[in-house]
């Protein structure tokens, strides 16, 4: 029998077993870095000259893994294989399949601290995110094996006299999963996960930057019984293998999850039909946000400051989620943004690999230059309250930064940056916040602090955003109650963890029969 869904529970690293069981854990996994990743392509490990190098962007000389990497030769012998894998595990039992999630899940529920360990040196993940996102991708293995046992009894449809008629769901064949670095375990697992438990087969793309945590979740699902053809891993350049794995003529779905310029690519070139293609690519893209916290005139303000901090820091600002604006009625500006600066002077950060930093390094030296760009604007746009210290001599570190007084329409304002910078605007009333929070291109997640009961259900219908949040930060969404995803410019409103993500990679069918 199958048990209800719950999620994941989280390490608690303020107790010292576990902060020493860890510690334990991460000085192994740094004995055993540097480990040669290969392909995995219908069953068969592959290895090729050419690597990814990955590195830990706490400390740029330390080599946390080799991955090998895929060449369109490649890409065509795993679609090949998929193809013809896809003839029997899409006709496997959604219960069977189901199973090898689960399987797949206490394997790595097993391994967390270990999995955990390599986030943080492949990543720079901070301990207790590190435990978040393998516990998330447990959460999204367990839960999609459940919504695949119940889409699996199809939808309730009229009969007529002499007439039956049932509705269902089919697989639609082999596809392609394209996460990106920052959730390296989560996302990596919810976007290969998913459409494989629905019955297609899949090609795994990791970022190019986190490999080897990937090939971990490979190994896992192998190892709980995925049959060889119908999970591949194929690492590589992106210039080389990404659009080829787009193109392709045989791929159904581009699971993917990443920025608003690869996203909308994506969108472009699977709407193209190519030679020997008889079916409409499914694409499902997950992009960028500018995430706005927008606190009230009544609002708890030491509530307001923490939300704002953690949703802004955690994790180096590196989630789509994070908070990069900060709207605050006029009323509470002065005392939010001051209680704001004093949590912030508690950050810790340093290399995590070392000892729970609350902030790591950021992903890798094009990132740290690029949120060094937005500081140099930010101080032309408005005032730097604190922060804007660099540092990349050992690793890239950016310390967390809060602008005041800058105009909501401001370049970063408007723009993801993707780092731990926080812009604080002004508005005068609830009206203004609200059209604030509103005036990007983006959808992804916000938040409202307040009291007001009457601004809190406006906010629910006017907050142009995905995921909506009161009297919390805007991040941290869980697997089956908090259902992800943003419109607008963040991407087709995928809801991952939701009960709609599955049907996005199966067709429905009805068959009517006359008696
Ligand atoms: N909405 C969400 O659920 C969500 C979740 C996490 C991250 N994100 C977004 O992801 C971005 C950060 O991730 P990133 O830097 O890895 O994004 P990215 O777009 O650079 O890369 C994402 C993935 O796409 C691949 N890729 C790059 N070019 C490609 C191409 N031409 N064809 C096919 N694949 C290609 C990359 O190798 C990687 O695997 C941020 O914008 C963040 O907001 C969104
Ligand atoms: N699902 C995560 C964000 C994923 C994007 O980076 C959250 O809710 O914070």
């Amino acid at each position: 029998m199958v048990l209800p869904f719950k999620h994941e529970p989280f390490t608690d690293f303020n107790e010292s077993a576990n902060r020493e069981a860890f510690r334990q854990v991460l000085k192994k996994t740094e004995s055993q870095l540097g480990e040669d990743i290969p392909l995995m392509i219908n069953g068969q490990k592959v290895y090729t000259e050419e690597k990814i190098v990955s590195i830990n962007p706490a400390n740029k000389e330390q080599v946390v893994g080799k991955a090998s990497m895929a060449s369109t030769d490649h890409i065509d012998q795993a679609m090949n294989a998929a193809q013809e894998a896809f003839k029997e595990w899409g006709r496997w039992s959604a219960e069977a399949r189901a199973e090898v999630l689960f399987r797949t899940a206490a394997i790595v529920r097993r391994k967390k601290y270990e999995f955990a360990s390599i986030l943080v040196y492949d990543a720079g993940k901070p301990w207790g995110q590190a435990d978040a996102d393998i516990a998330e991708g447990i959460d999204f293995l367990e839960y999609y094996g459940r919504e695949m046992i119940k889409l699996a009894e199809g939808k309730w449809v009229e009969d007529r006299p002499n007439e039956n008629n049932s509705y269902f769901y089919q697989p639609l064949g082999p596809g392609v999963a394209i996460p990106p670095w920052n959730f390296a375990f989560a996302i990596v697992c919810g976007t290969t996960v998913g459409p494989l438990v629905a019955g297609n087969t899949v090609l795994l793309k990791p970022s190019e930057n986190t490999p080897v945590i990937a090939y971990k979740l490979v190994e896992a699902l192998m190892e709980a019984g995925v049959p060889d053809g119908a999970i591949h891993f194929v690492p590589g350049d992106p210039k080389e293998i990404g659009d080829y794995l787009v193109d392709h003529s045989k791929t159904h779905f581009i699971n993917f999850t990443g920025s608003r310029a690869t996203g909308t690519r994506i969108i472009e070139r699977a709407a193209k039909i190519q030679e020997g293609q008889d079916f409409l690519k499914r694409v499902v893209a997950e992009m960028g946000g500018k995430d706005t916290i927008i606190v009230d005139n009544d609002a708890d303000i030491d509530l307001a400051a923490d939300a704002i901090v953690q949703s802004a820091f955690g994790f180096q600002g590196q989630k789509c989620s994070a908070c990069s604006r900060a709207i605050i009625h006029e009323a509470v500006y002065d005392e939010v943004l001051t209680k704001a600066i004093e949590k912030t002077k508690q950050i810790t950060i340093g290399n995590t690999a070392e000892q729970d930093f609350y902030m790591s390094a950021v992903i890798n030296q094009k990132q740290f230059d690029k949120i060094k760009q937005y500081i140099d604007i930010g101080k032309t746009e408005g005032e730097l309250a604190y922060g804007g210290e660099m540092d990349d001599s050992n690793g890239y570190f950016v310390y967390p930064t809060i602008f005041k007084d800058v105009d909501p329409n401001a370049q970063i304002m408007q723009e993801e940056i993707f780092g731990p910078i926080v812009g604080f605007a002004k508005a005068k009333d609830f009206d203004e916040l609200l059209d604030i929070a509103n005036n990007t291109e983006y959808a992804l997640t916000g938040a409202v602090i307040s009291n007001n009961r009457k601004h809190l259900d406006r906010a629910r219908y006017e907050f142009q955003v995905g995921n909506l949040y009161f009297n919390r930060g805007c991040t941290a969404a869980i697997v089956g109650y908090q259902p992800f995803g943003g419109f607008k410019m963040s991407g087709t409103n995928g809801k991952a963890g939701g009960p709609d993500y599955l049907p996005q990679f199966l067709h429905a069918k009805t068959v009517s029969e006359m008696f």
